[in-house]
């Protein structure tokens, strides 16, 4: 396998896969670079396996090649694991980061740093016509800062600190957020049909 279509429009995602991948020598290419404009696919599913699932195969189907996608988001345990699946319009409909990520720290003002535990969640699906699709899910945990730090990444980057970690998200390289990720994390669990392609 030379390339990889990865069925999102979210560009820090896609800034991520590309290192991912490069060490597997793939080219990934994203719904923005296709010629043609792929209208959103909603996301009815009630967990992040079920988005991803649907994504890979709407596109799968559509475009009638192997797709990977990716559903994922934040899961703070203060706020009953919001906004989990609905994290990309945590704060509206426009999507918008720091929307989203200011919303959080409202909710969790005057809340302890010892009760501000979270964790991002990624979910990865492989659709390809013709055969089952199949899902794995990645986690990485953490804790929501105080104010939101650093410029690297995107979405809940700048308030998430990963366990170990006196840096935010936002404040790692790329590469250093991969080797932690949820996403990286998913991703090495689909490996051994990576190594087989
Ligand atoms: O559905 P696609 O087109 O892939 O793009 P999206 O942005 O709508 O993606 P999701 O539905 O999976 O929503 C995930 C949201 O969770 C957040 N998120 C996911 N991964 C993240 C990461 O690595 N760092 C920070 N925030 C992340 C971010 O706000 C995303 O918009
Ligand atoms: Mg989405």
């Amino acid at each position: 396998m030379k390339e990889i279509l990865i069925a999102t429009k979210n560009k820090g995602k896609v800034t991520d896969f590309r290192a991912l991948f490069d060490k597997y020598g793939i080219e990934v290419i994203s719904l923005a670079d296709l010629a043609e404009t792929i209208a959103d696919i909603p996301e009815t599913g009630s967990t992040f396996e079920e988005n991803a699932v649907i994504k890979a195969e709407a596109i799968a189907k559509m475009l009638q090649m192997p797709v990977l996608a990716d559903d994922s988001g934040l899961e703070v345990t203060a706020l009953n694991n919001r906004p989990g699946i609905f994290s990309a319009r945590y704060a509206g409909e426009e999507k918008n980061d720091q929307k989203n990520l200011h919303k959080v720290l409202t909710e969790l003002e005057g809340v302890a740093s010892d009760d501000r535990s979270a964790r991002f969640v990624c979910a990865l699906a492989v659709a390809e016509p013709g055969q089952e699709t199949f899902v794995k899910r990645g986690v990485c945990e953490g804790v929501i800062t105080a104010q939101p730090v650093g410029t690297h990444g995107f979405g809940y980057d700048p308030i998430f600190q990963p366990i170990g970690y006196d840096k935010t998200m936002a404040q790692l390289s790329t590469k250093e957020k991969n080797s932690i990720s949820h996403r990286g994390n998913a991703l090495e669990k689909l490996e051994e049909w990576l190594k087989l392609r």
